[in-house]
């Protein structure tokens, strides 16, 4: 095995980190506390507090103008992509659910970039097959259902334009992935995609222990 070369991050470094990162503004704070409060036992969903910020990072790092999203939930992480956006970028948001999607839409409006978003509600795989064909995807951020993941990454890896990217959350699946015996739920599914994606010769892929562990990819060429 080798070293473990990670400096383990305790409550304290975390909030050290926190602290250094860009500050959730009041609509990002207001749906934090909303998602808490109305949904507590879903809250779990919502990505980190570190995580709005690297999307908005990647998204202006990249000149990112066409964002796909797979699982909008409350909507934090359209929301952080949205604002990073230039005015004339649109970010296409997937989602089954009109409730939780409901308080994204809010978001969005209050924040000012509803005019850069499009929900739409239905099963993501039908809604990726349903798009063009041909590369144009600029950045794509997964976070829906663990099963669905291998099927995603196929319908969005050729819609990717060259060098575009794919963020992938929850590669840990809070540490289930270690789990070899398991062959069924979600740490086995996600260790399948993990393979699949690490596997792909299309794509360069990065492995980062941020939150539940988030998987950078990018298309070759
Ligand atoms: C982990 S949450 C997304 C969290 C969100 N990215 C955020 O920042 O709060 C997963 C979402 O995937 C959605 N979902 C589950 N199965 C789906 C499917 N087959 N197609 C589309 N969305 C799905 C759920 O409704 C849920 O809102």
């Amino acid at each position: 095995m080798p070293a473990f070369e990670n400096t383990p991050v305790t409550p304290e470094l975390y909030a050290y980190v926190l602290a250094h990162n860009p500050q959730p503004d009041p609509v990002q704070q207001g749906l934090v506390e909303t998602t808490r409060a109305l949904f507590p036992d879903d809250a779990v969903m919502q990505i980190a507090q570190t995580q709005g910020p690297l999307l908005a990072f990647l998204v202006r790092l990249t000149g990112a103008r066409h964002i796909v999203e797979v699982g909008t939930f409350t909507g934090m992480s359209s929301l952080s992509m949205a604002q990073a956006l230039p005015e004339d970028g649109r970010l296409i948001a997937l989602d089954v659910s009109e409730e939780w999607t409901a308080h994204a839409r809010e978001a969005w409006a209050k924040a000012g970039v509803a005019d850069r978003v499009e929900l739409r509600i239905g099963p993501a795989l039908e809604s990726l097959r349903a798009m063009p064909a041909e590369p144009h995807i600029d950045l794509a951020f997964l976070d829906a259902n663990k099963d669905g993941y291998v099927d995603y990454w196929e319908e969005l890896v050729p819609r990717l334009r060259p060098g575009g990217l794919i963020v992938v959350d929850n590669v840990f699946m809070f540490g289930e992935v270690l789990d070899t015996s398991a062959t069924s739920g979600r740490g086995a599914d996600i260790r399948r995609f993990n393979e699949h994606a690490a596997a792909d010769e299309r794509m360069e892929s990065v492995m980062l222990t941020i939150a539940d562990g988030v998987t950078l990819a990018r298309k070759k060429g």
